[in-house]
């Protein structure tokens, strides 16, 4: 099946700084995926070349197989979104600027107002003027304004960046729905806990770069086999555990000790453990959060910044 999105080696320089650098991405239909990383990584420069905003200086990006330097407007059929945030006049109603987004759209966008202000739960309120409107209500109503174009592809530039809690929730609650009606979302995101509850696939990007691809869950699974330990004697146990059989990346810290292994090394050294008159207090399987994971693919593992007593 053609992918939503299929981005190979994207470029982006601003004289000296590589704002986007090669940057390859494959967003399936059915996806919702998270371009994650921090300010500045390159997120909205991304989501401009995608939508055809501005021109890539290397690679191209093609949106169901059709690239929108090649065939112009034609290959945003089916495609909506925004970059920052939504414009709209500010002195004319929600459902004034809705008519006005439809008039450019054409065709049959007017007949989706009512299901675009209800979906986005803004119907109540389509008669006030925008300028009275919440950051949260804006960019719910920027939504509205993509679905008149009945998408199947939807790219949203940080769309909770700016919003209360409240304005958080009603727009993942937003998106999840748009996800579970069958849409394809790629949403940018600098927030760790926003990507795993919204999104099942993943790029990591740091300075321009795509640091990792591919599913949430495949990425979070690779972290298994990290355990937390404390013990009667964490310095001691940390000694034995460096010279255990199949035990790894033994690093020791005020909060105890943390280790890779398989169940049989671990076991294993639960016994060398007590043989040496240790008592476990804890031992306990950990599986990274996204955050971690992040942290180490971009800044280097958390864990070797914390304070090793014993030399490793
Ligand atoms: N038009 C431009 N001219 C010069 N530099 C730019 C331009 N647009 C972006 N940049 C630079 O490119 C880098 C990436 O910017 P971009 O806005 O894509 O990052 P981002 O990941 O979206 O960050 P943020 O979350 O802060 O919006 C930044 O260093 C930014 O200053």
């Amino acid at each position: 099946m053609t992918a939503a999105i299929e981005a190979r080696g994207l470029v982006k320089r601003y004289g000296e700084l590589t704002a986007v650098d090669h940057v390859d991405l494959t967003v399936r239909s059915g996806d919702v995926y998270g371009y994650l990383g921090p300010n500045g990584a390159g997120k909205t420069t991304s989501l401009r070349m995608l939508l055809g905003l501005i021109r890539p200086d290397e690679g191209s990006a093609k949106l169901f197989g059709r690239d929108p330097l090649v065939e112009g407007a034609a290959a945003l059929d089916g495609v909506a979104g925004f970059v920052e945030a939504p414009r709209f006049y500010p002195y004319m109603s929600a459902r004034k600027n809705l008519e006005l987004v439809a008039a450019l759209d054409g065709g049959d966008a007017k007949d989706r107002i009512e299901d675009a202000l209800a979906t986005v739960d803004l119907t109540g309120r389509q008669h006030d003027k925008v300028r009275g409107f919440s950051h949260g209500m804006k960019q719910r109503l920027g939504i509205a304004g993509a679905l008149l174009r009945d998408p199947k592809l939807l790219l949203l530039d940080e769309p909770t960046t700016g919003l209360d809690p409240a304005g958080m929730r009603d727009m993942r609650a937003l998106v999840h729905r748009l996800a579970e009606d069958g849409l394809t979302v790629l949403l940018s995101s600098h927030l760790m806990s926003e990507v795993e509850d919204l999104c099942d696939r993943v790029a990591i990007v740091s300075r321009g770069r795509v640091v990792y691809e591919g599913a949430l869950d495949e990425l979070i699974a690779t972290t298994a086999g990290r355990y937390d330990l404390r013990t009667t004697d964490d310095a001691e146990a940390a000694m034995i555990a460096r010279r255990a059989p199949g035990v790894r990346g033994v690093t020791l810290s005020n909060a105890g000790i943390s280790l890779e292994g398989d169940e049989t090394a671990v076991a294993h050294l639960s016994l060398d453990l007590a043989q040496a008159g240790i008592g476990l207090r804890a031992l306990v399987p950990r599986t990274a959060t996204l955050e971690e994971l992040f942290f180490r693919m971009t800044e280097g593992s958390a864990d070797a910044e914390a304070p090793a007593l014993v030399p490793a």
